[in-house]
Order: structure tokens, then C-alpha cells, then sequence
């Protein structure tokens, strides 16, 4: 397979021709939308404006193409506690740009835990079984995109990697290019998002803000203080200062209060009746039912206790309905001594 920049060269004459035919001059090569892609990911994603404000601006500079040659399009570590949407907003960008969740390449760092899993990106050195081959975890084509579709890599719990691990790929968020030991094979990340999540911090920052929540400094009117220095600490403590000197930009996002869980609710039945729209069917939730779903919630967790709870004790009651009641278009969940039925909707 041709590498992307010999791709690029057998395209630009054909995209030169095609912006000389077809208007604005300043024609970008990327075939996405920024504002599609955000609104995507705004009306899936609660609770991160900052991170969702950074995404923006990082997708307008890679419309824009406008960097430097020799590195990945962007390179951003995602920090933050279990689950409050770092790996879905990654799998929505790829799902707006490439009409597909898993249109990336992930990695779970988790398993690359021992110095010599290093083997698993780069392949095995020379004089190592499969060194010929040149084996790799990466998946090419989602690596490497197309002409006028970045690729997408996300390096999944980055800090559960051993430091080897971490180290090779040093080379590919300075140059963009891995190059396998065996010397005769390369993977070019240079049309590449990279994105990586981390916990690393998350614990002891929150620690930081419950003490700040409990204590004086609140009660004086005084700042929080020290987050940010506690997760920096945190970082450094995991990282080399050589491997975080490479990050583009790295974002905090939120443990998700109580004040998101309606939203979350939301999201998850429109994608339930999106689902349902196919078999002609809708579904609503009673008040009580709704309230139910809401409580009890431990944001320790994240999203995705509620989650598993409307998963676990909806849906079995909407499948039923569905057999029981083919003619029927509308449904109404409701919620009675913890049992949920579901029934046809009466208005
Ligand atoms: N901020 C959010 N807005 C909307 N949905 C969310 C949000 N956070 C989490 N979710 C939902 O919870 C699920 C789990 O979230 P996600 O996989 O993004 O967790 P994470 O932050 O990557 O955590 P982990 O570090 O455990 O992987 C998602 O599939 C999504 O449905």
C-alpha cells in the first residue's frame, strides 16, 4: 500500500484541476464539516464544553490544513475520571467523519502493560520470530485515512502502558512515522488524529476538590487552588517530560454531576428510538419512571451505571411490548414497585 504522502502527490493534480474548475481557490482536501462534526457532538455529548470548544478549534485547523508537514494533524491527551465521554467523543468524531463508530484505530494500552509488548505496535526486531512479517496492532487504513479523510488512533488508558511502550511512540507524535526495528516497514501517522485518554490524576484531583468542598477555603470565598498542579503532578509522575512535551493540548473533562443525568436520559432513548423507528415503533418515558432512572445514580461510575440501568431494565420490557403488541406505534414505559412495564400509549 502506497504511503499517504505518495497519495497526496498522485491526487494534487487532480485536486489542483478541480479547485481551478470549481470556485474558491483556498479549497480544503478534507471532506468534513467541523460544524457537522460538532453538532454531532454536541448533541451527544453533556457536561464538556471546554473539551467539546477545543475539539472545535482543533477540527477548523485540520480543515484548514494548515500544519506543519512532518507531524500527526493533532495530538491530544484526554484526562479525566471513568466514564464521562473521552473514548464516545473520539468514536463520534470518527462516526461524522467517517460515517462509522469505529471508523479508528484503537488501541487498549491496558494490554501493552510489559516492557516487551513494544513488540505489538512495532513489530518484533530483527532476528525475532515474525520480525519478516512485520506484525502490528495498527490497523492501516484507519491509521492512515484517505486524502480527504484524516485517520483516527486512540491510544486507550495510556498510562497502564509500560514505559517502553509509551517510548515508541515517541517517534510518532514528533515525525509521524514509526518505523518497525526490523528497518523495512514504516507506518506514516502524518494525516492522523491522535487522541489518548488517561485516569491519571482524576483520583487525586477530585480528592483535591472534596477537601475544597468540605473545608475553609470555601467557606472564605477563597479559589480551589491546586487542581490543575495536582493533575500536572499526577501526569509527570506516569509520564517523561519528553513524551508530554509532545502533546498538542491535553483536557480535563468533568465527573458529570446530577444536573446531567436528564440529558444523559435524552440521549440515550432518542438513540433507543432511533433503533425503534425501524421496527415503526416510539417510545416514552412516565415522570415517575424517568425520576427512577435518575436516582440512586453514583457518580463515582459515570454515565455508565445509569446507563447499564436503562439498558438492563428497559429494554427487555420494550421487547416484550414489541412481541406482544405488533400493530402497535406508540409505546409508554412506566415504573410500578420497582418493576418496569412496558404498554401501548393512551393519550
Ligand atoms: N459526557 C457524556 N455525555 C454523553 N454521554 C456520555 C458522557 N460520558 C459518558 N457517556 C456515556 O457513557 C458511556 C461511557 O463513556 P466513555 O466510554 O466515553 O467513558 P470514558 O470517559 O472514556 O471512561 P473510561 O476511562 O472508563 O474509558 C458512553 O458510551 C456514553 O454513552
Amino acid at each position: 500500500m502506497p504511503f499517504i504522502n505518495e497519495r497526496l502527490e498522485a491526487n494534487r493534480e487532480s485536486i489542483e484541476k478541480d479547485r481551478a474548475a470549481s470556485g474558491p481557490v483556498r479549497a480544503s482536501r478534507f471532506r468534513f464539516e467541523p460544524e457537522t462534526v460538532m453538532s454531532r457532538l454536541r448533541d451527544n455529548i453533556v457536561g464538556q464544553d471546554d473539551a467539546l470548544a477545543a475539539m472545535e478549534a482543533m477540527l477548523v485547523r485540520v480543515k484548514a490544513d494548515i500544519g506543519e508537514d512532518n507531524r500527526p494533524l493533532a495530538v491530544h491527551l484526554f484526562l479525566g475520571p471513568t466514564g464521562v465521554g473521552k473514548t464516545e467523543t473520539v468514536r463520534l468524531i470518527a462516526e461524522a467523519i467517517h460515517g462509522n463508530r469505529d471508523g479508528l484505530c484503537r488501541i487498549d494500552m491496558n494490554t501493552l502493560a510489559q516492557e516487551h509488548y513494544a513488540a505489538a505496535l512495532t513489530g518484533a526486531p530483527p532476528g525475532y520470530v515474525g520480525s519478516k512479517e512485520g506484525h502490528s496492532l495498527f490497523d492501516l487504513d484507519k491509521v492512515q485515512g484517505s486524502f480527504s479523510k484524516p485517520g483516527i488512533v486512540l491510544f486507550d488508558e495510556i498510562e497502564k502502558a509500560s514505559k517502553e511502550v509509551v517510548r515508541t511512540l515517541l517517534n510518532v507524535l514528533d515525525t509521524g512515522r514509526l518505523v518497525f526495528p526490523s528497518g523495512n516497514r514504516e507506518i506514516d501517522f502524518r494525516n492522523t488524529l491522535i487522541f489518548m485518554t488517561s485516569n491519571a490524576g482524576a483520583l487525586e484531583a477530585e480528592t483535591h476538590e472534596q477537601r475544597y468542598q468540605r473545608g475553609w477555603r470555601r467557606w472564605l470565598g477563597l479559589s480551589p487552588g491546586k487542581g490543575e498542579d495536582i493533575r500536572d503532578t499526577a501526569l509527570r509522575r506516569h509520564f517523561d517530560p519528553e513524551f508530554l512535551n509532545r502533546i498538542d493540548q491535553t483536557l480535563t473533562f468533568n465527573r458529570l454531576t446530577d444536573n446531567w443525568l436528564e440529558s444523559l436520559l435524552d440521549i440515550e432513548l432518542a438513540g433507543l428510538n432511533r433503533r425503534l423507528a425501524k421496527k415503526h415503533a416510539e417510545l416514552s418515558l412516565s415522570p415517575e419512571l424517568r425520576e427512577e432512572l435518575c436516582r440512586g445514580y453514583d457518580a463515582r461510575y459515570g454515565a455508565r451505571e445509569m446507563l447499564r440501568a436503562f439498558r438492563q431494565r428497559l429494554e427487555p420490557a420494550i421487547a416484550r411490548a414489541l412481541l406482544a403488541y405488533p400493530d402497535c406505534h406508540r409505546f409508554e414505559a412506566s415504573v410500578k414497585n420497582r418493576e418496569v412495564t412496558v404498554n401501548q400509549y393512551v393519550e
